[in-house]
């Protein structure tokens, strides 16, 4: 079942805490809503439940207008954060909940809902626990029975809202693996919460990255990556160092010395250059910086910058052969991409790509010495 929502607003006091959404859900997809706390995930998938209203815009269900129609009219499955199972009742009586509350017209006889309960337990790897207590389960265990029971009554749309945030990490790895066979093995249509990037990455198909009640953008999580719509999307999707400096004549001059220039398009100002870590390398014998490497994470490290009287902590390559201490290096990060006010600048790094070589050859540094040269900091 598709979900499309067309210019969803949502105020309370006056502010906008969902401004103007329009998604696009497709049968069967994944997608996450990804983005830090107070972006406004939350407040939407509960317009998309049908649990809050909006005061404008458009929720539609497979092409179906469904804004006047309430929670349990509109087939969704939902878990949110605060997913208490029912304690007094065993694994199998919240599993059944959704069903024995419907009216009698509607209702599966006692067989009908004790089949669909052993199914959803050994759907959801539980087999032989419907006689068990809530408080007699592990973290993980009872999301899987908070997920069942979300999942009794057949939705076509699950709306799942941070439904990992409890879990200790190792556990939380597994169930999303599990999740997803879940989905896909049922054909849902499936909205996840989280502020996890990982997560989002892992799971969805799409992801829609919101900030301030909006969405910044939405694609695959790969397009995220390779493309970030604003520096916000590139720093919330990876681990990036962001370099302050300057824009002049048409290069960005970081302000830490021994930066090699790079080429960006813009009127003159401050700026700053984000970068991912492992597109920053190390020069070494090519200028007057002294790097320490504090950390590593495979090829890349963590090295304290010493260049001219600064001294900057970021993520590099560590260059082949190094020792813990590189002397007389340069620094390059013309795979980066120029900012200003929280915007791209253009030029350097546009589509992922920058001025760089495949091969690795940096711009050649005799075209852009003479510039350099002409400019003295403000
Ligand atoms: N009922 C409410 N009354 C007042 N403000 C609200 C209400 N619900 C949400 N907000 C505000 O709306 C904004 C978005 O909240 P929301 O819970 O949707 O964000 P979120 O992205 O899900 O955050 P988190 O990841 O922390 O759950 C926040 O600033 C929040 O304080």
């Amino acid at each position: 079942m598709s979900v499309r929502l067309e210019h969803l607003v949502r105020r309370v006091g006056g502010r906008p805490i969902v401004d103007d959404i329009s998604l696009e859900v497709e049968t069967g997809s994944f997608t996450a809503l990804l983005g830090p706390s107070g972006a406004g995930k939350t407040s939407l998938l509960r317009i998309i439940a049908g649990l809050d209203g909006h005061d404008a815009g458009c929720v539609f269900l497979n092409g179906a207008r469904v804004d006047m129609l309430e929670a349990r009219s509109r087939n969704i499955g939902f878990m949110f954060q605060n997913y208490a199972l029912f304690d007094h009742m065993t694994v199998a009586r919240n599993i059944a909940f959704g069903l024995s509350i419907r009216p009698r017209k509607t209702r599966p006889t006692r067989a009908q809902i004790a089949a669909r309960v052993e199914e959803l337990l050994d759907l959801m790897h539980l087999p032989g626990m419907g006689g068990r207590y809530p408080h007699e389960l592990s973290g993980g265990q009872r999301q899987r029975v908070a997920l069942a029971r979300a999942l009794a009554t057949g939705p076509r749309v699950l709306l799942l809202d941070e439904p990992f945030g409890a879990l200790d990490p190792l556990v939380r790895r597994s169930i999303r693996g599990w999740l997803r066979d879940v989905h896909d093995r049922l054909g849902l249509t499936t909205i996840l919460v989280t502020h996890d990037r990982n997560e989002a990455c892992e799971l969805a198909d799409t992801i829609a990255l919101m900030r301030d009640g909006r969405i910044v953008q939405s694609g695959t999580p790969q397009q995220l990556r390779d493309a970030p719509a604003t520096p916000f999307a590139m720093a919330f999707m990876q681990d990036v160092t962001r370099l302050p400096g300057r824009v002049a004549a048409g290069l960005f001059i970081a302000d830490l010395p021994d930066m090699r220039p790079v080429p960006a398009q813009g009127p003159d100002g401050r700026a700053e250059l984000l970068v991912r870590a492992g597109d920053v390398r190390l020069l070494p014998g090519q200028g007057a910086a002294t790097a320490w490497l504090r950390q590593t994470y495979g090829p890349i490290g963590t090295f304290d910058v010493m260049s001219g009287p600064d001294t900057l902590r970021l993520d590099a390559l560590i260059p082949p052969g190094a020792a813990r201490i590189v002397v007389n290096c340069a620094l390059d990060a013309s795979a980066g991409r120029v900012a200003r006010d929280g915007q791209w600048l253009g030029g350097a790094g546009d589509g992922g790509d920058s001025d760089d070589n495949d091969d690795g050859e940096m711009t050649d540094p005799a075209c852009i010495a003479p510039v350099v040269a002409n400019l003295s900091k403000p």
